[in-house]
């Protein structure tokens, strides 16, 4: 695996792939900079070898060039990052970018206008990634959260650097987080899957069953499996459709030793707001009228037993709906156990959409092992798949 340590950037300049795709407010200022900060170790090595530094990125999914999802917003934003100054073209090929490209000097930053500005970036163009190709001496993939897209900047524009591309440090962080849960974690190993619906887990389940000890099902998943086993779940969210599944993922489970823990008991709600009425029962005799919006105390409790006991742990999807107050306890409770367990040694690895936003909004940040930087791309990497972007390096 060739990584940005395997190179010298004397004189050169790096061609790097970020993900810079950002959440911005109204008035067009970052929200959360986590993505730029991740990346600020790549580009300082560069700057330090006295190499100078192409960034290319998209921002959102722009449909032609709209002004909103320009790059220029965040200018200001990467400059106070890093600390350097930040030169932008508003192109990311063509005339401008080659000649910007051509007079960066070392120890100097381009940014790049969004890729998805041109239809060619999604569509992985050929000749609009030989231009890109253009910009640089070294490609440099450090963008793990589109790892997954097989695009122009993230794995085509790879071809035209046979023996001068490699990983940047955030992308080779995030791979061997992955491989510590997924090849090589120390057991036991556990997954907790929580989120919303089974549907967008299935394969993540399928696969994840090959490689853990331990199994928490929690979150809205929690309900279709009580269903399944005869239970009742009163008004709670349910996938009539995935019972059948969540019977065989159990059989699954058994037949591979892995043993599958799920909520004993639920914060129940007469409605889908923090005004509800709420009240503490049994995960399978919830009434008519009432929903399960988090984990109970019960189960907590279970949970915390298993999450101490284990070596290595993944966590994806909250355990219930924590962007209610009331019904945060949960997942907030599970993200002391999981920082306990990491105190005392264990590895964890926090990915996936909203329990990375769990995690930095209740202040787990900095007492998890990794939070990953990837949504889709984390769900992608645990569905077991390579990415698009990881293979175009290694071929
Ligand atoms: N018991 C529940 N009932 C309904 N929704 C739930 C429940 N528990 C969690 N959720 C919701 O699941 C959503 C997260 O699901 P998902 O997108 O699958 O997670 P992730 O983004 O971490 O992969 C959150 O918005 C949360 O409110
Ligand atoms: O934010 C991203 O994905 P994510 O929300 O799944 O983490 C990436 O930048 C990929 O963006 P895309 O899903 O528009 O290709």
């Amino acid at each position: 695996m060739k990584t940005i340590d395997d190179f010298n950037f004397e004189n050169k300049r790096a061609l790097i792939r970020v993900d810079f795709n950002v959440p911005l407010n109204d008035n067009f200022e970052v929200t959360d900079d986590t993505r730029i900060i991740s990346a600020k170790p790549t580009i300082i090595k560069v700057l330090e070898d006295g190499g100078s530094c192409v960034l290319m990125s998209h921002l959102g999914r722009p449909k032609g060039i709209q002004d909103e999802f320009s790059l220029r917003h965040i200018v200001p934003k990467i400059e106070d990052i890093l600390g350097v100054e930040v030169k932008f073209s508003g192109d990311c090929v063509g005339e401008e970018a080659e000649s910007m490209a051509n007079n960066l000097q070392p120890g100097e930053i381009l940014l790049l206008e969004n890729l998805r500005f041109h239809d060619e970036e999604k569509k992985g163009d050929e000749s609009f990634s030989k231009q890109l190709s253009k910009l640089g001496d070294i490609y440099v993939n450090d963008a793990f959260g589109t790892a997954h897209r097989a695009h122009a900047s993230t794995t085509i524009v790879a071809q035209y650097f046979k023996e001068t591309k490699c990983f940047g440090y955030l992308l080779a962080k995030e791979i061997e987080s992955i491989k510590k849960v997924m090849e090589d974690g120390e057991k036991p190993v556990l997954a907790i899957l929580g989120g919303a619906k089974v549907s967008s887990k299935i394969t993540v389940i399928e696969n994840i069953l090959d490689k853990v000890n331990h199994l928490i099902i929690g979150g809205g998943m929690t309900f279709t499996f009580i269903k399944a086993q005869g239970g009742q779940i009163g008004d709670s969210i349910c996938e009539d459709d995935k019972m059948e599944l969540a019977h065989d993922i159990l059989k699954q489970a058994k037949a591979k030793n892995v043993q599958v823990h799920l909520p004993v008991d639920v914060v129940a709600a007469n409605a889908f707001s923090n005004d509800a009425d709420t009240q503490i029962v049994d995960v399978s005799k919830i009434p008519e009228g009432w929903q399960g919006l988090d984990a109970g105390p019960k189960s907590l409790e279970n949970f915390d037993v298993v999450v101490q006991a284990c070596k290595t742990i993944l966590w994806n999807g909250p355990l219930g709906v924590f962007e209610l107050e009331k019904f945060a306890k949960g997942t907030i409770a599970l993200g002391d156990s999981i920082a306990e367990s990491t105190a005392n040694g264990a590895f964890s690895l926090v990915g996936g959409g909203d329990s990375v936003a769990a995690v930095k909004q209740f202040g787990f940040e900095k007492k998890v092992s990794y939070v990953s930087t990837g949504g889709g791309a984390m769900l992608e990497s645990l569905e077991g798949k390579t990415l698009p972007g990881i293979a175009a390096i290694l071929s």
